[in-house]
């Protein structure tokens, strides 16, 4: 039978927990911060004082776990039940059209879901009955590592989902050019090698041993695919989608379904008009088929899916 005092306390945790979890939602999903950074900090302080007092109230799940606990010895290894394939390359127009031509050969009339192709590191994370469990590297494709206390400090990662679904999610995990440069500057004040470029600094992050160091990175995540979607009912990568939208994740807001090869073509063009204005790096665009029916007709090589192109952006001349 817990005491009135410890019912209160038990209180004051749920709530300041509910109250962590809607600002971080607000700021890191939705990018609308709703408090101060310093209000924000002074909540987490107030939680994990309390924590550490009544460690019976500390869950996994608890946002204090963002900070990054001890440093491992070593990444685990992680088998994919599902292999994260890649994506096969389109350089040109007339690759599109091929790809377009093979689809419609094969299935008929089609739509397509045109998506940034980000340029980060995939990941998968594993959610049971709501709940975050476990997080990898795509690795080779069937076996990857197990960064699951890293992939925890990225505050646009849910701990826990807005629905107790299982469910296996696709990711990018990234680091926006502004965290990049303001990292570069830190290193470079302090004699460190430079990362070369986003795509590496996020990898190198994700890699720590020590998840204070991944805290420290400001990552980011875009979830774009649900690996066990059928089985949850869904129909289409669209649906899917507006899913991961509704279960908390952050999606990117840059989709748009495609009618034709032309409307593809026009927003690859936008897109690569407008890449500069993004706060992160985009390396293409990624062309699927929506329907989940369409894509099992179409199937998948050992490689890639032929459903799926991804078209690549020109390697930029570098003005010298
Ligand atoms: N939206 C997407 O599907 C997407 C975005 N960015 C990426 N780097 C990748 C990679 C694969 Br494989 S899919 C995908």
């Amino acid at each position: 039978m817990k005491n009135v005092a410890q019912h209160d306390v038990e209180k004051q945790i749920a709530e300041l927990r509910e109250q962590i979890e809607k600002h971080n939602y607000a700021y890191y999903v939705l990018d609308q911060p709703s408090i101060s950074d310093a209000e924000y900090d002074e909540l987490m302080r107030k939680l994990m004082e309390l924590e550490e007092q009544y460690p019976q109230y500390k869950t996994p799940d608890s946002p204090s776990q963002r900070v990054g606990g001890a440093p491992l010895e070593a990444f685990r290894k992680v088998t994919h039940r599902v292999p994260m394939l890649s994506l096969s390359n389109a350089f040109n127009e007339g690759d599109l059209r091929d790809f377009d031509r093979r689809v419609r050969q094969e299935v008929g009339d089609v739509r397509y879901v045109c998506e940034l192709k980000i340029d980060g590191l995939a990941v998968s994370l594993r959610y049971e009955d709501g709940y975050f469990v476990q997080g990898a590297t795509r690795g080779d494709g069937t076996t990857g590592e197990d960064i699951t206390e890293n992939l925890k400090t990225i505050r646009s990662l849910p701990l826990r989902l807005r629905q107790q679904v299982t469910i296996e999610v696709r990711g990018e995990a990234y680091m926006p050019r502004k965290s990049f440069e303001k990292l570069n500057e830190k290193r470079k004040m302090n004699g460190e090698e430079l990362f070369a470029n986003p795509r590496n600094a996020a990898a190198g992050s994700l890699r720590q041993l020590d998840p204070k160091v991944a805290a420290s990175r400001q990552l980011d995540i875009f979830a774009y695919h649900v690996v066990n979607a059928e089985e949850l009912g869904i129909l289409s990568h669209s649906a899917a989608l507006n899913y991961l939208d509704e279960l908390g994740f952050k999606t990117n807001p840059a989709r748009q379904v495609c009618e034709t090869i032309d409307d593809v073509l026009s927003y690859i063009e936008q897109w690569h008009e407008r890449r500069a204005s993004l706060p992160y790096d985009i390396d293409g665009i990624v062309i699927k088929v929506d329907a989940f029916a369409q894509q099992k007709q179409l199937g998948a090589t050992a490689k890639s899916p032929r459903w799926a192109i991804a078209y690549k952006f020109p390697a930029e001349e570098v003005v010298t």
